[in-house]
């Protein structure tokens, strides 16, 4: 019955409740290293590019009886439920303690991470160390920005992610999950404003460096010591040219909006890497042969400037002349990071097979020693979106690797909110995307098919009706 008796045996009508918050959705992008890479670490410049594979993350919104806030990260099989009254919101609050979202947060903060241990402790007790401490990683990420940015009376929420980024793949997919976190976060606390079609320009770079501040204190719990290049690229979207002459300081990061969106193939080797071991490997070479590893890095430092100066020239366009020109610099970078010993057969066999095709110039991407490498493919006359031959595609696959079609310098962070699509199947008003609907898509495709940035017009692709991003 839908309603309760007075002391005179009469029906009084329940109050509605309030109408709960639609879902919402965000998403963000991973990244490549397009130019620059271990010569970076030797304090040279390097650009690096937002990727179209993307994290995906759908907020949605429960009753307020539930005291809980829950995190469905299927990806890595990772589900846990917090009681909200039961997270130390008194250690976050304490004085000197408190954090609001327009403060710049550089590190975390010891004694908070401390207090989060018995409600990180006890995430996944019965999974092997390896999945725990993915599981742990996630969810630290996710506490310590929910603490610091919101409050006990937080609204309880599930927040459930799917990504179509490889994992661990040097890609930037941790990035990407916590800017998806810090966004969704500040937006629920209102401390976004847009976005919108004509927000200006400033406004917009003001609210992708707050979502990026949040999201390096979240890459912080994930990885410890993060660089802060893949956040930044990620929440800023398109390229940046980075460069980091203080090892113990944050690199210096400026953004590049004219980086031009290129068709990507993007081949992983499914060969796992260390980067901190191929990193030694570059410091041994200096150790043995200084003079001649020295030039190598210095010529990698002259391969970025090359591009950046063509890429930031006024009359810069995209045209065969100018993709030639970086096509060249994408072979010969791959050609001087051989010289420093860290390809790999698994990457020099991509190389050759892509080379034979001549669809366009490859180079690994990351730490290499496996990893990843990136085709920047050729334009060809009949078609806008060049596409590798499916022959090419097949033996890749055959030999065992994993092949994705990107594109490189796109959108960074974006918002469906509410997250309702149109994907020309549903009822009218659009499709308002559950949890269900979002869990049940078949893999990655699935994901991008039912909640993808972006839809295919034909020969171009396009930003799906809906999503909104930030554009500085
Ligand atoms: N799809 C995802 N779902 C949940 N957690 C993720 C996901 N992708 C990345 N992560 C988190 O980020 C970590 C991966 O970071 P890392 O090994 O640096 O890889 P990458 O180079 O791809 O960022 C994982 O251990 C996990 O904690
Ligand atoms: C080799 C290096 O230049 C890039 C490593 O990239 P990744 O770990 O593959 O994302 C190391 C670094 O910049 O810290």
């Amino acid at each position: 019955m839908n309603g309760h008796a007075n002391g005179n045996g009469k029906l009084l009508a329940r109050r509605p409740s309030a109408p709960m918050m639609p879902p919402m959705m965000v998403s963000a992008p991973g990244k490549v290293i397009v130019f620059g890479e271990h010569a970076v670490v030797h304090g040279k410049k390097a650009i690096a590019a937002a990727i179209s594979l993307r994290s995906y993350l759908l907020v949605t919104f429960l009753s307020k009886t539930r005291r809980s806030v829950s995190l469905r990260f299927p990806d890595v099989g990772l589900s846990h439920s917090w009681n909200i009254d039961d997270l130390p919101w008194a250690a976050f609050a304490a004085p000197g303690k408190k954090k609001y979202y327009y403060d710049l947060v550089t590190s975390l903060d010891e004694e908070l991470v401390e207090a989060l241990q018995p409600h990180i402790q006890s995430i996944s007790p019965k999974k092997p160390e390896q999945i725990r401490k993915i599981h742990q990683a996630s969810a630290s990420a996710f506490l310590y920005l929910f603490l610091s940015l919101g409050s006990q009376k937080s609204p309880p929420c599930i927040y459930t992610l799917r990504s179509t980024i490889p994992i661990g793949a040097g890609l930037g997919s941790s990035a990407s999950i916590a800017v998806c976190l810090a966004t969704a976060l500040l937006l629920q606390i209102r401390a976004l404003s847009g976005p919108h079609e004509d927000q200006p320009s400033a406004e917009s770079e003001l609210q992708i460096q707050r979502i990026n501040h949040w999201a390096f204190v979240a890459e912080c719990a994930i990885h410890g010591n993060p660089s802060g290049v893949d956040n930044t690229v990620s929440s800023g979207g398109k390229a940046v040219l980075f460069q980091r002459t203080d090892y113990a300081a944050p690199p210096r990061v400026e953004p590049l909006r004219s980086f031009p969106e290129l068709p990507l193939l993007l081949v992983d080797t499914r060969q796992s890497r260390s980067t901190s071991a191929e990193v030694a490997k570059v410091a041994t070479l200096k150790k043995t042969h200084p003079i001649i590893a020295d030039n190598i890095l210095n010529s990698i430092h002259d391969v970025t400037e090359s591009a950046h100066n063509l890429i930031t020239r006024d009359d810069f366009e995209l045209n065969a002349e100018s993709l030639q020109h970086l096509g060249e610099l994408i072979t010969i970078n791959h050609g001087l990071l051989v010289s420093l010993g860290v390809s790999h057969p698994k990457l020099e066999r991509i190389r050759a097979l892509i080379d034979h095709t001549g669809i366009g110039w490859t180079k690994l991407t990351g730490a290499g020693g496996g990893g990843c490498a990136i085709t920047i493919v050729k334009p060809t006359e009949d078609d806008e979106v060049p596409r590798p031959p499916v022959d090419l595609e097949n033996t890749l696959i055959d030999e065992g690797f994993q092949t994705f079609h990107t594109t490189l310098a796109g959108d960074g962070v974006g918002v469906l909110w509410p997250a309702v699509l149109h994907n020309g199947l549903e009822e009218e008003g659009g499709t308002e995307i559950d949890q269900e609907k979002f869990l049940n898509a078949e893999g990655t495709e699935g994901v991008e098919t039912l909640v993808g940035v972006s839809v295919n017009l034909g020969n171009v692709n396009a930003v799906r009706e809906g999503w909104r991003f930030w554009r500085p």
